[in-house]
Protein backbone atom coordinates (compact mmCIF):
# COMPACT_ATOMS: atom_id res chain seq x y z
CA UNK A 1 0.00 0.00 0.00
CA UNK A 2 1.63 3.61 -0.59
CA UNK A 3 1.95 5.39 2.09
CA UNK A 4 0.28 9.04 2.05
CA UNK A 5 2.12 11.84 3.69
CA UNK A 6 0.12 13.44 6.48
CA UNK A 7 2.93 15.90 7.94
CA UNK A 8 6.04 17.55 6.41
CA UNK A 9 8.48 19.33 7.73
CA UNK A 10 11.14 21.05 5.44
CA UNK A 11 14.31 22.67 6.58
CA UNK A 12 12.65 23.87 9.37
CA UNK A 13 15.12 26.12 12.11
CA UNK A 14 13.86 28.01 15.05
CA UNK A 15 15.82 30.29 16.80
CA UNK A 16 15.24 32.40 20.17
CA UNK A 17 16.59 35.90 20.98
CA UNK A 18 17.43 37.17 23.85
CA UNK A 19 19.17 40.34 23.89
CA UNK A 20 22.30 39.59 22.03
CA UNK A 21 22.55 36.03 22.26
CA UNK A 22 20.64 34.20 19.89
CA UNK A 23 19.80 30.26 20.27
CA UNK A 24 19.24 28.41 17.88
CA UNK A 25 17.10 25.34 18.97
CA UNK A 26 16.25 23.51 15.33
CA UNK A 27 18.28 23.40 12.56
CA UNK A 28 17.19 22.52 9.03
CA UNK A 29 14.77 19.69 10.35
CA UNK A 30 13.10 17.51 8.26
CA UNK A 31 10.70 14.78 8.34
CA UNK A 32 7.98 12.99 6.92
CA UNK A 33 5.03 11.77 8.82
CA UNK A 34 2.58 9.30 6.79
CA UNK A 35 -0.74 8.26 7.54
CA UNK A 36 -0.97 5.40 10.46
CA UNK A 37 2.64 6.13 11.63
CA UNK A 38 3.65 6.14 14.92
CA UNK A 39 6.79 8.31 15.70
CA UNK A 40 8.59 8.61 18.67
CA UNK A 41 10.81 11.46 19.28
CA UNK A 42 13.47 11.33 22.03
CA UNK A 43 16.50 13.44 23.02
CA UNK A 44 17.88 15.18 26.22
CA UNK A 45 15.98 17.75 28.27
CA UNK A 46 16.22 21.11 26.55
CA UNK A 47 17.30 19.46 22.83
CA UNK A 48 14.46 21.11 21.28
CA UNK A 49 11.65 18.35 21.19
CA UNK A 50 8.90 20.60 22.67
CA UNK A 51 9.83 23.35 19.94
CA UNK A 52 9.53 20.85 17.16
CA UNK A 53 6.02 19.29 18.34
CA UNK A 54 4.60 23.44 18.83
CA UNK A 55 5.92 24.02 15.16
CA UNK A 56 4.48 20.97 13.99
CA UNK A 57 1.07 22.27 15.49
CA UNK A 58 1.07 25.63 14.81
CA UNK A 59 1.44 26.69 17.84
CA UNK A 60 4.83 28.01 17.35
CA UNK A 61 5.85 29.58 14.26
CA UNK A 62 9.66 28.40 12.48
CA UNK A 63 11.83 30.89 11.89
CA UNK A 64 12.25 30.09 8.50
CA UNK A 65 11.67 26.43 6.40
CA UNK A 66 8.14 24.99 6.20
CA UNK A 67 5.07 22.95 7.67
CA UNK A 68 2.44 21.16 5.82
CA UNK A 69 -0.15 19.12 6.90
CA UNK A 70 -1.90 17.30 3.79
CA UNK A 71 -0.02 19.71 1.56
CA UNK A 72 -1.48 22.39 3.07
CA UNK A 73 1.19 25.17 4.31
CA UNK A 74 0.61 25.69 8.09
CA UNK A 75 2.12 29.23 8.25
CA UNK A 76 0.35 30.41 5.08
CA UNK A 77 -2.97 29.69 6.46
CA UNK A 78 -5.47 32.15 8.15
CA UNK A 79 -5.90 32.60 12.08
CA UNK A 80 -9.27 30.99 11.17
CA UNK A 81 -8.09 28.16 9.46
CA UNK A 82 -5.56 27.08 11.22
CA UNK A 83 -8.15 27.08 14.74
CA UNK A 84 -9.90 25.24 12.02
CA UNK A 85 -7.27 22.47 11.54
CA UNK A 86 -6.34 22.22 15.06
CA UNK A 87 -9.64 21.40 15.75
CA UNK A 88 -10.37 18.74 13.16
CA UNK A 89 -7.42 17.65 11.87
CA UNK A 90 -4.90 17.70 14.86
CA UNK A 91 -5.76 16.25 18.62
CA UNK A 92 -2.91 17.29 21.25
CA UNK A 93 -1.61 16.00 24.39
CA UNK A 94 0.28 18.09 26.54
CA UNK A 95 2.84 17.34 29.61
CA UNK A 96 0.17 19.57 31.44
CA UNK A 97 -3.30 18.39 30.73
CA UNK A 98 -5.07 21.68 30.11
CA UNK A 99 -8.49 20.59 30.98
CA UNK A 100 -11.68 22.44 31.97
CA UNK A 101 -11.63 22.80 35.63
CA UNK A 102 -15.04 23.37 35.76
CA UNK A 103 -16.30 20.59 33.19
CA UNK A 104 -16.97 16.92 34.19
CA UNK A 105 -14.75 14.33 32.56
CA UNK A 106 -17.10 13.79 29.64
CA UNK A 107 -17.49 16.94 29.41
CA UNK A 108 -13.87 17.72 28.75
CA UNK A 109 -13.78 14.97 26.04
CA UNK A 110 -16.67 15.72 24.54
CA UNK A 111 -15.52 19.64 23.55
CA UNK A 112 -13.86 19.04 20.87
CA UNK A 113 -16.72 17.56 18.95
CA UNK A 114 -19.28 19.80 20.44
CA UNK A 115 -17.08 23.31 19.09
CA UNK A 116 -16.94 21.20 16.01
CA UNK A 117 -20.80 21.04 15.70
CA UNK A 118 -21.58 17.67 16.50
CA UNK A 119 -25.32 16.97 18.27
CA UNK A 120 -24.58 16.77 22.07
CA UNK A 121 -25.70 13.38 23.25
CA UNK A 122 -23.85 12.29 20.38
CA UNK A 123 -21.03 13.38 21.44
CA UNK A 124 -21.18 13.19 25.04
CA UNK A 125 -21.78 9.14 24.01
CA UNK A 126 -18.52 8.90 21.93
CA UNK A 127 -16.70 10.86 24.86
CA UNK A 128 -18.25 7.84 27.27
CA UNK A 129 -17.08 5.29 25.25
CA UNK A 130 -13.74 6.54 24.87
CA UNK A 131 -13.34 6.96 28.98
CA UNK A 132 -14.31 3.46 29.26
CA UNK A 133 -12.08 2.49 27.19
CA UNK A 134 -9.32 4.20 29.31
CA UNK A 135 -10.82 3.02 32.85
CA UNK A 136 -12.52 5.65 33.65
CA UNK A 137 -15.97 4.20 33.44
CA UNK A 138 -16.09 5.23 37.46
CA UNK A 139 -15.15 8.80 36.46
CA UNK A 140 -17.38 9.89 33.95
CA UNK A 141 -19.20 12.78 35.86
CA UNK A 142 -15.75 14.17 37.86
CA UNK A 143 -14.92 17.39 37.34
CA UNK A 144 -10.88 17.22 36.88
CA UNK A 145 -9.87 18.22 40.40
CA UNK A 146 -11.50 14.95 41.77
CA UNK A 147 -9.46 12.82 39.71
CA UNK A 148 -5.89 11.87 40.02
CA UNK A 149 -2.92 12.89 37.95
CA UNK A 150 -2.70 10.20 36.08
CA UNK A 151 -6.76 9.88 35.47
CA UNK A 152 -6.59 13.43 34.21
CA UNK A 153 -4.06 12.18 31.85
CA UNK A 154 -6.50 9.74 30.37
CA UNK A 155 -8.89 12.03 29.93
CA UNK A 156 -6.71 14.35 27.93
CA UNK A 157 -5.80 11.66 25.89
CA UNK A 158 -9.36 10.34 24.87
CA UNK A 159 -10.00 14.48 24.47
CA UNK A 160 -7.23 14.70 21.70
CA UNK A 161 -9.21 11.88 19.71
CA UNK A 162 -12.61 12.38 19.86
CA UNK A 163 -12.78 14.25 16.85
CA UNK A 164 -10.62 11.47 14.78
CA UNK A 165 -7.09 13.55 14.12
CA UNK A 166 -5.45 12.62 10.92
CA UNK A 167 -2.66 13.46 13.56
CA UNK A 168 -1.96 13.48 17.30
CA UNK A 169 0.86 15.15 18.64
CA UNK A 170 1.72 13.95 22.29
CA UNK A 171 4.25 15.53 24.58
CA UNK A 172 5.24 12.89 27.39
CA UNK A 173 1.76 11.00 27.30
CA UNK A 174 2.33 8.22 29.52
CA UNK A 175 4.72 10.76 31.88
CA UNK A 176 1.83 10.31 35.18
CA UNK A 177 0.98 6.59 34.54
CA UNK A 178 1.57 3.47 35.81
CA UNK A 179 2.75 0.86 33.74
CA UNK A 180 -0.95 -1.04 33.04
CA UNK A 181 -2.39 2.23 31.80
CA UNK A 182 0.48 3.43 29.91
CA UNK A 183 -0.60 0.00 28.45
CA UNK A 184 -3.87 0.85 27.38
CA UNK A 185 -2.59 4.22 25.70
CA UNK A 186 -0.41 2.40 23.73
CA UNK A 187 -2.95 -0.28 22.83
CA UNK A 188 -5.32 2.53 22.23
CA UNK A 189 -2.97 4.61 19.79
CA UNK A 190 -1.82 1.04 18.26
CA UNK A 191 -5.73 0.45 17.63
CA UNK A 192 -6.19 4.16 16.27
CA UNK A 193 -3.07 3.72 13.93
CA UNK A 194 -4.22 1.01 12.04
CA UNK A 195 -8.43 1.09 12.25
CA UNK A 196 -8.84 5.03 11.15
CA UNK A 197 -4.81 5.45 9.49
CA UNK A 198 -4.49 7.94 12.66
CA UNK A 199 -0.71 9.39 12.85
CA UNK A 200 1.04 9.65 16.18
CA UNK A 201 4.56 12.00 17.02
CA UNK A 202 4.99 11.45 20.50
CA UNK A 203 7.85 12.87 22.44
CA UNK A 204 8.67 10.76 25.36
CA UNK A 205 11.37 9.83 27.52
CA UNK A 206 9.09 6.56 28.06
CA UNK A 207 11.70 3.80 26.84
CA UNK A 208 8.97 1.40 26.95
CA UNK A 209 6.66 3.37 24.65
CA UNK A 210 8.93 5.07 22.69
CA UNK A 211 10.65 1.41 21.87
CA UNK A 212 6.77 0.50 20.66
CA UNK A 213 6.79 2.82 18.14
CA UNK A 214 7.36 2.46 14.36
CA UNK A 215 10.04 4.73 14.35
CA UNK A 216 12.11 6.17 16.80
CA UNK A 217 13.72 9.32 15.72
CA UNK A 218 16.76 11.31 17.90
CA UNK A 219 16.79 14.93 18.58
CA UNK A 220 20.47 16.12 18.97
CA UNK A 221 22.39 19.28 18.19
CA UNK A 222 19.16 21.13 16.63
CA UNK A 223 18.47 17.97 13.96
CA UNK A 224 16.49 14.65 14.21
CA UNK A 225 18.41 11.49 13.35
CA UNK A 226 17.06 7.97 13.04
CA UNK A 227 18.18 5.88 15.99
CA UNK A 228 18.12 2.00 16.35
CA UNK A 229 18.90 2.50 19.71
CA UNK A 230 17.24 0.04 21.47
CA UNK A 231 15.50 -0.03 25.50
CA UNK A 232 18.82 0.40 27.42
CA UNK A 233 20.18 3.01 25.42
CA UNK A 234 17.23 4.95 25.15
CA UNK A 235 16.93 4.72 28.89
CA UNK A 236 19.44 6.91 29.12
CA UNK A 237 18.17 9.76 27.34
CA UNK A 238 14.92 9.11 30.13
CA UNK A 239 17.19 10.52 33.13
CA UNK A 240 15.26 13.65 32.91
N1 LIG B 1 10.11 30.99 24.37
C1 LIG B 1 11.39 30.68 24.52
N2 LIG B 1 12.33 31.64 24.61
C2 LIG B 1 13.65 31.35 24.73
N3 LIG B 1 14.13 30.08 24.77
C3 LIG B 1 13.24 29.08 24.67
C4 LIG B 1 11.83 29.31 24.56
N4 LIG B 1 11.21 28.11 24.48
C5 LIG B 1 12.18 27.18 24.57
N5 LIG B 1 13.40 27.75 24.68
C6 LIG B 1 14.69 27.04 24.77
O1 LIG B 1 14.78 26.16 23.66
C7 LIG B 1 15.40 24.94 24.04
C8 LIG B 1 14.52 23.76 23.65
O2 LIG B 1 13.36 23.72 24.48
P1 LIG B 1 12.28 22.56 24.35
O3 LIG B 1 11.20 22.85 25.34
O4 LIG B 1 11.87 22.43 22.94
O5 LIG B 1 13.14 21.28 24.81
P2 LIG B 1 12.69 19.77 25.05
O6 LIG B 1 13.61 18.91 24.27
O7 LIG B 1 11.24 19.62 24.78
O8 LIG B 1 12.98 19.61 26.61
P3 LIG B 1 12.27 18.70 27.76
O9 LIG B 1 12.60 17.27 27.44
O10 LIG B 1 12.96 19.16 29.00
O11 LIG B 1 10.80 19.02 27.76
C9 LIG B 1 15.69 25.04 25.53
O12 LIG B 1 17.03 25.40 25.71
C10 LIG B 1 14.77 26.15 25.99
O13 LIG B 1 15.33 26.84 27.10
Amino acid sequence: MKQQAILEIENVCKSYHDGDVTTQVLKNVNLTVYSGEQLAIVGSSGSGKSTLLHIMGTLDKPTSGKAMLEGEDLYQATAARKNQIRNQDLGFIYQFHHLLPEFSAVENVAMPALIQGVNRSHALEKAKKLLVRVGLSHRLNHIPAELSGGERQRVAIVRALINSPKLVLADEPTGNLDAKSGETIYQLIQELAEQLGTAFVVVTHDNQLASKMDRQLQMKDGSLQETTLQHNELAVEGAN
